[in-house]
Protein backbone atom coordinates (compact mmCIF):
# COMPACT_ATOMS: atom_id res chain seq x y z
CA UNK A 1 0.00 0.00 0.00
CA UNK A 2 1.35 2.87 -1.27
CA UNK A 3 -0.02 5.84 0.64
CA UNK A 4 1.02 7.44 3.67
CA UNK A 5 -1.63 10.09 4.20
CA UNK A 6 -5.33 9.05 3.55
CA UNK A 7 -8.02 10.96 4.06
CA UNK A 8 -11.76 10.12 4.33
CA UNK A 9 -14.15 12.69 2.92
CA UNK A 10 -18.25 12.66 2.33
CA UNK A 11 -21.82 14.01 2.90
CA UNK A 12 -23.09 14.07 6.67
CA UNK A 13 -23.49 10.76 8.18
CA UNK A 14 -21.75 9.10 5.09
CA UNK A 15 -19.66 6.94 7.81
CA UNK A 16 -16.01 8.92 7.31
CA UNK A 17 -15.81 8.37 11.15
CA UNK A 18 -16.25 4.89 11.44
CA UNK A 19 -14.26 4.28 8.07
CA UNK A 20 -11.30 6.04 9.08
CA UNK A 21 -10.59 4.71 12.76
CA UNK A 22 -11.43 1.10 11.23
CA UNK A 23 -8.74 2.08 8.64
CA UNK A 24 -6.31 3.68 10.93
CA UNK A 25 -6.51 0.36 13.38
CA UNK A 26 -5.60 -1.69 10.61
CA UNK A 27 -2.74 0.41 9.34
CA UNK A 28 -1.46 1.16 12.58
CA UNK A 29 -1.94 4.62 11.62
CA UNK A 30 -2.20 7.74 13.16
CA UNK A 31 -5.86 9.29 13.30
CA UNK A 32 -7.14 12.33 12.93
CA UNK A 33 -10.93 13.00 13.24
CA UNK A 34 -12.59 16.45 13.31
CA UNK A 35 -13.28 17.60 16.85
CA UNK A 36 -16.89 19.10 15.59
CA UNK A 37 -18.57 18.52 19.22
CA UNK A 38 -15.89 21.40 20.58
CA UNK A 39 -17.79 23.71 17.84
CA UNK A 40 -19.86 25.81 19.92
CA UNK A 41 -21.66 27.50 17.26
CA UNK A 42 -22.78 24.18 15.51
CA UNK A 43 -26.48 23.37 17.74
CA UNK A 44 -27.08 27.23 17.32
CA UNK A 45 -26.24 27.18 13.49
CA UNK A 46 -29.00 24.51 12.74
CA UNK A 47 -31.09 27.06 14.35
CA UNK A 48 -30.84 29.83 13.18
CA UNK A 49 -28.50 29.24 10.34
CA UNK A 50 -28.11 32.94 9.32
CA UNK A 51 -26.80 33.94 12.08
CA UNK A 52 -24.43 31.96 13.14
CA UNK A 53 -23.09 30.35 9.58
CA UNK A 54 -19.89 32.69 9.84
CA UNK A 55 -18.68 32.55 13.46
CA UNK A 56 -19.47 28.37 12.94
CA UNK A 57 -17.19 28.62 10.00
CA UNK A 58 -14.41 30.36 11.13
CA UNK A 59 -14.42 28.18 13.93
CA UNK A 60 -14.16 25.08 12.21
CA UNK A 61 -11.15 26.69 9.94
CA UNK A 62 -9.31 27.40 12.68
CA UNK A 63 -9.92 24.30 14.54
CA UNK A 64 -8.77 21.89 11.46
CA UNK A 65 -6.13 24.27 10.61
CA UNK A 66 -4.38 23.76 14.31
CA UNK A 67 -5.03 20.31 13.90
CA UNK A 68 -3.09 19.56 10.41
CA UNK A 69 -1.10 22.01 11.09
CA UNK A 70 0.51 20.28 14.04
CA UNK A 71 0.75 17.17 12.18
CA UNK A 72 3.46 19.07 10.06
CA UNK A 73 5.00 20.55 12.37
CA UNK A 74 5.95 17.10 14.06
CA UNK A 75 7.10 15.80 10.52
CA UNK A 76 5.02 12.83 11.28
CA UNK A 77 4.23 12.83 7.07
CA UNK A 78 8.26 12.40 6.70
CA UNK A 79 8.95 9.86 8.97
CA UNK A 80 7.45 6.13 8.36
CA UNK A 81 3.84 6.51 10.45
CA UNK A 82 1.08 6.49 8.12
CA UNK A 83 -1.93 9.01 8.59
CA UNK A 84 -5.45 8.84 8.17
CA UNK A 85 -8.20 11.52 8.41
CA UNK A 86 -11.67 12.44 8.03
CA UNK A 87 -11.64 14.92 6.66
CA UNK A 88 -9.99 17.11 3.74
CA UNK A 89 -9.11 21.27 4.31
CA UNK A 90 -11.11 22.33 1.90
CA UNK A 91 -14.55 21.03 3.44
CA UNK A 92 -14.78 24.21 5.41
CA UNK A 93 -14.26 26.23 2.39
CA UNK A 94 -17.11 24.24 0.56
CA UNK A 95 -19.36 24.41 3.63
CA UNK A 96 -18.97 28.15 3.38
CA UNK A 97 -20.00 28.28 -0.30
CA UNK A 98 -23.50 26.98 1.06
CA UNK A 99 -23.79 28.54 4.18
CA UNK A 100 -22.64 32.17 3.65
CA UNK A 101 -23.48 34.91 2.47
CA UNK A 102 -21.81 36.38 -0.93
CA UNK A 103 -19.29 39.04 1.26
CA UNK A 104 -18.81 36.72 4.13
CA UNK A 105 -17.79 33.97 1.72
CA UNK A 106 -15.66 36.46 -0.26
CA UNK A 107 -13.92 37.41 2.99
CA UNK A 108 -13.60 33.64 4.12
CA UNK A 109 -11.86 32.76 1.02
CA UNK A 110 -9.13 35.49 1.34
CA UNK A 111 -8.45 33.93 4.76
CA UNK A 112 -8.40 30.08 3.06
CA UNK A 113 -6.06 31.03 0.37
CA UNK A 114 -3.84 32.46 2.48
CA UNK A 115 -3.79 29.17 4.99
CA UNK A 116 -4.52 26.30 2.26
CA UNK A 117 -1.05 26.29 0.79
CA UNK A 118 0.74 25.64 4.25
CA UNK A 119 -1.36 22.33 4.26
CA UNK A 120 -0.19 18.95 2.91
CA UNK A 121 -2.64 17.33 0.69
CA UNK A 122 -3.65 13.89 1.34
CA UNK A 123 -2.35 10.88 -1.05
CA UNK A 124 -5.50 9.41 -1.61
CA UNK A 125 -8.64 11.05 -1.34
CA UNK A 126 -11.71 8.18 -0.41
CA UNK A 127 -15.11 9.76 -1.27
CA UNK A 128 -17.53 7.80 0.35
CA UNK A 129 -20.92 8.59 -1.86
CA UNK A 130 -24.59 7.58 -0.57
CA UNK A 131 -27.89 8.24 -1.56
CA UNK A 132 -29.79 10.93 0.33
CA UNK A 133 -31.75 8.53 1.93
CA UNK A 134 -29.15 6.52 3.25
CA UNK A 135 -27.55 9.77 4.88
CA UNK A 136 -31.05 10.64 6.85
CA UNK A 137 -31.51 7.06 7.65
CA UNK A 138 -28.14 7.33 9.31
CA UNK A 139 -28.35 10.93 10.62
CA UNK A 140 -31.67 9.35 12.12
CA UNK A 141 -29.78 6.78 13.89
CA UNK A 142 -27.14 7.88 15.32
CA UNK A 143 -29.87 10.52 16.88
CA UNK A 144 -27.34 14.15 17.82
CA UNK A 145 -30.43 15.72 18.26
CA UNK A 146 -29.61 19.10 16.50
CA UNK A 147 -28.84 17.52 13.33
CA UNK A 148 -32.82 15.45 13.22
CA UNK A 149 -34.15 18.70 11.03
CA UNK A 150 -31.48 18.25 8.56
CA UNK A 151 -33.61 18.90 4.98
CA UNK A 152 -32.72 17.12 1.92
CA UNK A 153 -32.03 20.24 0.00
CA UNK A 154 -28.96 21.09 2.57
CA UNK A 155 -27.85 17.09 1.87
CA UNK A 156 -27.91 17.92 -1.87
CA UNK A 157 -26.37 21.07 -1.61
CA UNK A 158 -23.41 19.63 0.39
CA UNK A 159 -22.97 16.80 -2.36
CA UNK A 160 -22.91 19.30 -5.12
CA UNK A 161 -20.17 21.73 -3.94
CA UNK A 162 -18.47 18.31 -3.23
CA UNK A 163 -18.67 17.05 -6.37
CA UNK A 164 -18.24 20.25 -8.16
CA UNK A 165 -14.60 20.07 -6.70
CA UNK A 166 -13.56 16.98 -7.48
CA UNK A 167 -14.28 17.56 -11.17
CA UNK A 168 -12.02 20.75 -11.20
CA UNK A 169 -9.56 19.69 -9.19
CA UNK A 170 -6.94 16.70 -10.00
CA UNK A 171 -7.36 15.24 -6.99
CA UNK A 172 -6.29 10.96 -6.24
CA UNK A 173 -9.70 10.34 -5.70
CA UNK A 174 -11.06 6.96 -5.00
CA UNK A 175 -15.03 7.55 -5.15
CA UNK A 176 -16.91 4.41 -3.19
CA UNK A 177 -20.31 3.37 -3.67
CA UNK A 178 -21.73 3.09 -0.33
CA UNK A 179 -25.35 2.56 -0.95
CA UNK A 180 -25.42 -0.61 -0.04
CA UNK A 181 -21.70 -0.57 1.88
CA UNK A 182 -21.52 -1.64 5.38
CA UNK A 183 -17.56 -1.04 7.06
CA UNK A 184 -18.23 -2.28 10.15
CA UNK A 185 -20.70 -5.26 9.91
CA UNK A 186 -21.03 -5.33 6.45
CA UNK A 187 -19.67 -9.04 4.90
CA UNK A 188 -16.00 -8.57 3.47
CA UNK A 189 -17.00 -4.73 2.35
CA UNK A 190 -13.93 -3.28 4.58
CA UNK A 191 -11.20 -6.25 2.63
CA UNK A 192 -12.54 -5.40 -0.79
CA UNK A 193 -11.57 -1.48 0.17
CA UNK A 194 -8.01 -2.82 1.21
CA UNK A 195 -7.69 -4.83 -1.74
CA UNK A 196 -8.45 -1.34 -3.68
CA UNK A 197 -6.03 0.27 -1.78
CA UNK A 198 -3.13 -1.98 -3.04
CA UNK A 199 -3.46 -0.12 -6.37
CA UNK A 200 -1.56 3.01 -7.76
CA UNK A 201 -4.48 5.01 -9.00
CA UNK A 202 -3.48 8.22 -11.27
CA UNK A 203 -4.54 11.87 -9.94
CA UNK A 204 -8.65 12.04 -10.87
CA UNK A 205 -11.85 10.30 -9.66
CA UNK A 206 -11.89 6.71 -10.06
CA UNK A 207 -15.30 4.45 -9.37
CA UNK A 208 -15.51 1.54 -6.47
CA UNK A 209 -18.40 -0.40 -5.97
CA UNK A 210 -18.20 -3.06 -3.47
N1 LIG B 1 -17.86 23.64 7.73
C1 LIG B 1 -19.00 23.22 8.23
N2 LIG B 1 -20.09 24.01 8.19
C2 LIG B 1 -21.25 23.61 8.72
N3 LIG B 1 -21.43 22.45 9.34
C3 LIG B 1 -20.39 21.62 9.41
C4 LIG B 1 -19.12 21.95 8.85
N4 LIG B 1 -18.28 20.91 9.07
C5 LIG B 1 -18.99 19.99 9.73
N5 LIG B 1 -20.24 20.40 9.94
C6 LIG B 1 -21.29 19.68 10.67
O1 LIG B 1 -20.70 19.00 11.76
C7 LIG B 1 -21.34 17.73 11.96
C8 LIG B 1 -20.32 16.64 11.82
O2 LIG B 1 -19.85 16.71 10.49
P1 LIG B 1 -19.27 15.56 9.59
O3 LIG B 1 -19.97 15.50 8.30
O4 LIG B 1 -17.83 15.78 9.50
O5 LIG B 1 -19.35 14.32 10.44
P2 LIG B 1 -20.37 13.21 10.42
O6 LIG B 1 -21.63 13.64 9.79
O7 LIG B 1 -20.37 12.72 11.83
O8 LIG B 1 -19.65 12.26 9.45
P3 LIG B 1 -19.70 10.75 9.26
O9 LIG B 1 -21.05 10.24 9.66
O10 LIG B 1 -19.46 10.63 7.81
O11 LIG B 1 -18.61 10.22 10.10
C9 LIG B 1 -22.43 17.65 10.91
O12 LIG B 1 -23.63 18.09 11.48
C10 LIG B 1 -21.94 18.61 9.84
O13 LIG B 1 -22.95 19.13 9.05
Amino acid sequence: MNYKFITIEGNIGAGKTTLATRLSAHFNARLILEEFADNPFLPKFYERPQQYAFPLELFFMAERYKQLKELLTAQELFSSEMVVSDYLFIKSLLFARINLAEEEYALYQKLFDIINPQLRQPDLLIFLNSPIKRLQENIRQRNREYEQNIQDQYLHDVQSVYMQYLRQHPVRTLMVDTSKTDFLYGDGHFEKLLEALEQDYAPGIHYLTI
